[in-house]
């Protein structure tokens, strides 16, 4: 195991960026949603950099590299709605989990760690994803960023996970791609981890300063 596991009692999980790989298919979706407004599509190169704090600032960042401005918030509405139903239709068609995930969540719950999800992404996208990848058994309880009235870099969804399962902030680790994850654990009192591989607008994450990095989660077991 990990050094960076020892006397952890709960582990919470990041998902985009950290456990999937999403942003193809998050790209198609703000893509059909500009599309509807008749914007030009964005990309997945883009996409990429926006992603992170949650989807009302995905659409915002979106409209405002399409047309130069602050979006009027009608039009931030309703192309978010459009979003929402797009990327519905199709969120993991394009989406892959990422090497050493499956191996990692298996070893930690053989280890009787407890586990959770903590993401910036709308709570409903969370369930068919991890159905879709076989991984909804491995988490206890899942958070997303429309949960609660904070998200994450907030350290609310992290405090409120540890409470759930009764675990102090010392025993906690936060993992994910994002300074937003590394400043929520920060400040909960977690310990943080961070992976390269994900989204951090364009970012190294190691800037953060999280407690320790892996290249990828296989590393962790
Ligand atoms: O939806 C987002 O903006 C990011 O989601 P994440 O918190 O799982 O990385
Ligand atoms: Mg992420």
């Amino acid at each position: 195991m990990h050094p960076i596991l020892s006397g952890i009692h709960l582990v919470t999980f990041d998902l985009d960026g950290t456990l999937i790989d999403s942003v193809p298919d998050l790209a198609v979706a703000v893509g059909l949603a500009l599309a509807d407004e008749g914007l030009p599509e964005p990309g997945e190169s883009k996409v990429r950099d926006w992603v992170g704090n949650g989807s009302h600032k995905l659409l915002e960042r979106a409209l405002r590299d399409a047309t130069g401005e602050l979006p009027a918030s009608d039009v931030h509405e309703a192309v978010h709605e459009a979003f929402l139903h797009h990327y519905g239709q199709a969120q993991s068609a394009r989406t892959r989990l990422y090497p050493g995930v499956r191996e990692a969540l298996d070893a930690l719950l053989a280890k009787d760690m407890r586990l959770a999800l903590v993401t910036n992404k709308p709570h409903a996208f969370i369930d068919p994803i991890l159905e879709r990848f076989g991984l909804a058994r491995y988490f206890g309880l899942c958070v997303g960023g429309d949960s609660l009235p904070q998200k994450k870099p907030d350290p609310a969804p992290l405090q409120h996970v540890a409470r759930y399962f009764g675990v102090a902030p010392q025993h906690c680790l936060m993992i994910g791609d994002s300074r937003h994850d590394i400043e929520a654990g920060r400040q909960a009192g977690f310990r943080t981890l961070a992976v390269p591989y994900g989204y951090n607008h364009g970012e190294p994450v190691a800037e953060s300063r999280p407690d320790a990095m892996v290249e990828s989660l296989a590393e962790l077991v």
